[in-house]
């Protein structure tokens, strides 16, 4: 096994960090997890800890909502223990018709949508403006893995600050980012995290709503929960984490 992670080094186990929003999408994937997971402590609060495969540690963290909460929660997780990859996981928006409501997404890139500036031209993201990066590329054989075992669609995954309430934003971002699938609040603030420990990141969610004109009553996170949990159920996590050590 070879890795380029100084977190990654032999005889010394390193797991996976699922960081979700909210306590009931970490209830739904904990569901999916063999029962008997522990808490275990990080700065600011506490994890739980599931053992799929014996010595394979997944770890499970409710981080709070949008990139700033899940960036904060996931570097003090990874400063606090070891991961070979970290994964932002939760419920999210679909852009029709690739993503519709009930499926399942891996971002093959992971996009900070809305940070930037207004220009006479329009939107100009921050690295058009000389600031650092607003994309993260997960893993690509880790992306084909996941998305073979889930029967999942892959694309980029937005992470936006303000959820999508028209279908004139809607129109604006995928004419932004031809292809997008999905948009969600969490993926590029628990990437940048990962990135700064240099531990792949990648991003899997399921679909409560369409992206466009706001409907609140159409939102269906019972379902999404349910694709969640199935998702952590199926994961062929050895062969993940075998994927992310070989890269
Ligand atoms: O609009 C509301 O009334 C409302 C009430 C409670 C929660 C919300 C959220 O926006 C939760 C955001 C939460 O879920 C993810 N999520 C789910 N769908 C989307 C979406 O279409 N666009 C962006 N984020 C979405 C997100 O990752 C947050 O964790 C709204």
């Amino acid at each position: 096994m070879t890795s380029r992670s100084p977190y990654l080094q032999p005889g010394r186990p390193a797991g996976l960090l699922v960081v979700v929003a909210v306590p009931a999408e970490a209830e739904a994937v904990l569901r999916g997890l063999p029962d008997g997971a522990r808490p275990l402590p990080v700065p600011g609060g506490e994890l739980r800890r599931a053992e799929p495969v014996p010595g394979l540690p997944v770890d499970v963290l409710a981080g709070g909502v949008g990139p700033a909460a899940a960036a904060a929660a996931a570097a003090a997780a990874l400063a606090a223990h070891r991961y070979a990859l970290v994964v932002s996981a939760g419920i999210a928006g679909g852009f029709a018709p690739a993503a519709p409501v009930g499926s399942l997404v891996v971002a093959d890139a992971i996009v900070c949508a809305d940070l930037g500036a207004e220009t006479p031209e329009g939107f100009a993201d921050v690295t058009e403006l000389g600031f650092g990066t607003v994309r993260r590329t997960p893993p690509p054989a880790l992306v084909e893995a996941a998305a073979r075992a889930l029967d999942a669609v892959t694309g980029p995954v937005l992470t936006v600050s303000t959820v999508t309430g028209s279908a004139e934003r809607a129109a604006a971002l995928t004419a932004r980012h031809p292809g997008a699938v999905a948009e969600a609040m969490e993926g590029f603030g628990v990437a940048e995290a990962a990135a700064r420990f240099g531990v792949p990141a990648g991003e899997i969610r399921a679909v409560s709503n369409p992206v466009g004109p706001r409907d609140r009553a159409a939102w269906r996170i019972g379902e999404a929960l349910g694709a969640l949990e199935r998702a952590f159920r199926t994961l062929p996590y050895e062969h993940l984490l075998q994927e992310v050590c070989d890269e």
